[in-house]
């Protein structure tokens, strides 16, 4: 992404898709519970580490009207053919993050270290998550090392 836009956003009214429930949903899904999103799974599988309590699932394969009235769409499918589905499927009023695509995403998104007073992200502008996650582990020790960060991470 060579112009991006950082916001923190609050999702806590919005209705957030996230497409697949394999691996991948399971760390989306555990950001989006986290931030109060009203989250909607649409997948055949769900992985046992989402709660199906906490989401509501539609166990089923997507079709372009299960996202209809969203406000986030999140595609991690492993089926690449039907990543491409959901983002033609989307209206430029959605914001799209395709997991698998970063050229298809209206965002990408990022690694944090959070405090009850602190929020520090960080994003390689989807050049390298590993890098991203690297450096967050770096700032926690260092808020940790510097008596800044004094609660949980996320
Ligand atoms: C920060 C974090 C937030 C989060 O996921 O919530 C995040 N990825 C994380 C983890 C992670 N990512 C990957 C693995 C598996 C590694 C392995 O096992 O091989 C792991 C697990 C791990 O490392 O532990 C692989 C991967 N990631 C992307 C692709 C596709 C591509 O590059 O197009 C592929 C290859 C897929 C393939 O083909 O296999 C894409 C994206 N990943 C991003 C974010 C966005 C850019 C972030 C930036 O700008 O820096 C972007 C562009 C889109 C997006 O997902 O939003 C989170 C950090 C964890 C933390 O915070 O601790
Ligand atoms: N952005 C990232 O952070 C990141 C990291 C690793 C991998 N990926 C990419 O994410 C994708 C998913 O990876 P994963 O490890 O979660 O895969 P996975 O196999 O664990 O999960 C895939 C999920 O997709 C579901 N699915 C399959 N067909 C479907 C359909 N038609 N409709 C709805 N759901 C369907 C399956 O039921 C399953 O739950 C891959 O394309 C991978 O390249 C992205």
């Amino acid at each position: 992404m060579e112009h991006p836009y950082p916001v923190v956003i609050d999702l806590s009214k919005k209705q957030v898709a996230v497409i697949g429930g394999g691996h991948v949903a399971v760390r989306k899904v555990k950001g989006l519970l986290a931030a109060h999103a009203n989250v909607t799974v649409i997948s055949p599988q769900l992985d046992a580490a989402i709660d199906q309590n906490a989401v509501t699932w539609q166990a089923k394969q997507f079709e372009p009207a299960d996202i209809k009235n969203m406000d986030m769409i999140i595609i991690c499918t492993s089926d690449s053919a039907v990543n491409r589905m959901v983002v033609a499927a989307a209206t430029h009023f959605q914001l799209v993050n395709d997991a698998s695509d970063k050229s298809r995403s209206d965002f990408y998104n990022v690694a944090r270290v959070e405090s009850s007073d602190l929020l520090l992200t960080v994003s390689t502008k989807g050049a390298s998550p590993s890098k991203a996650k690297l450096i967050k582990n770096k700032l926690k020790e260092w808020l940790n090392q510097n008596d800044w960060f004094n609660g949980k991470e996320s």
